[in-house]
């Protein structure tokens, strides 16, 4: 089994990439979703955030405030670490379980969805292939700010909070250009997917040879 990891940059196009990879039956873990169940009210995550950043970023109902949150923590670097260093070993605890999953279930690679990826600089050492879904600086602003209904101050707040694109681009072996219209992307996806494949019947194709060659090598020994 091997590990690919997939990222990009906020609003540059994960989860469009995703869906396709989802729908051609490729195993996904999407850490935002597994972000959001860590912070769970009762869990202890929850119980850090609430004690950190206090009740005023709590709903009515006793969920985090995800906008509130969020306004904080792009806004103020060192509120943004002290949220990651909560969040992130939980997160990471529950990928691990779902690749374990995944890998009982019989799936020859996963894909792991994870927007700082290359922030995290550690993570890409476990990873085979690494996926940047890129899009250009101009599409990301504008589809950001539509979708969150941001400011320009406020979405270059939480774009600025990574690292660049265009930097994250000399890390990865596998760039989706998703500036374009989406049959464009779909197109690049479906050639990634068929990567994915080839490499399989590559991984089996040298598991082979090298069987049949420690078999000959072990017949050769036994004759001479
Ligand atoms: C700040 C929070 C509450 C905002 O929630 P919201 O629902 O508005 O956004 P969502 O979770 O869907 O994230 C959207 C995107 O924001 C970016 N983002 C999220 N957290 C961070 C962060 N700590 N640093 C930089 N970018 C981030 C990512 O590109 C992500 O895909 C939430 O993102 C959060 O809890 N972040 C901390 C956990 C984390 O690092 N998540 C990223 C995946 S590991
Ligand atoms: N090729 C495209 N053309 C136009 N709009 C697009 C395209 N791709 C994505 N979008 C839109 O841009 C927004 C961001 O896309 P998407 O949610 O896939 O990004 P993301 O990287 O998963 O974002 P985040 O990690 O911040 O949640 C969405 O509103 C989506 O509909």
């Amino acid at each position: 089994m091997f590990l690919v990891g997939l990222s990009g940059g906020i609003a540059s196009g994960k989860s469009t990439v995703v869906a396709v990879l989802q729908e051609l039956g490729c195993a996904v873990i999407d850490a935002d979703v597994i972000a959001r169940q860590v912070v769970q009210p009762h869990l202890k995550a929850y119980q850090q955030i609430v004690h950190h950043f206090g009740t005023e970023i709590l709903l009515e109902n006793g969920e985090i405030n995800r906008e509130a949150l969020g306004s904080i923590i792009f806004s103020q670097p060192e509120k943004r670490q002290l949220l990651n260093s909560i969040t992130h070993p939980q997160i990471q605890k529950e990928m691990l379980k779902q690749i374990l999953k995944y890998f009982v279930l019989g799936y020859r690679y996963v894909i792991l969805d994870i927007p700082l990826l290359f922030e995290t600089n550690r993570l890409t050492k476990l990873m085979k292939y690494t996926v940047l879904v890129y899009c250009s600086p101009g599409a990301q602003l504008s589809r950001l700010m539509l979708r969150n209904g941001l400011s320009q101050a406020e979405a270059e707040a939480r774009i600025h909070s990574q690292l660049p694109l265009e930097e994250k681009c000399r890390f990865a072996t596998h760039i989706i250009d998703n500036s374009g219209d989406p049959e464009s992307t779909r197109r690049q996806v479906l050639r990634l997917h068929r990567h994915l494949e080839d490499s399989l019947h590559f991984l089996w194709l040298r598991l082979a040879v090298g069987t049949v060659l420690a078999g000959v090598g072990g017949l050769g020994y036994l004759l001479l």
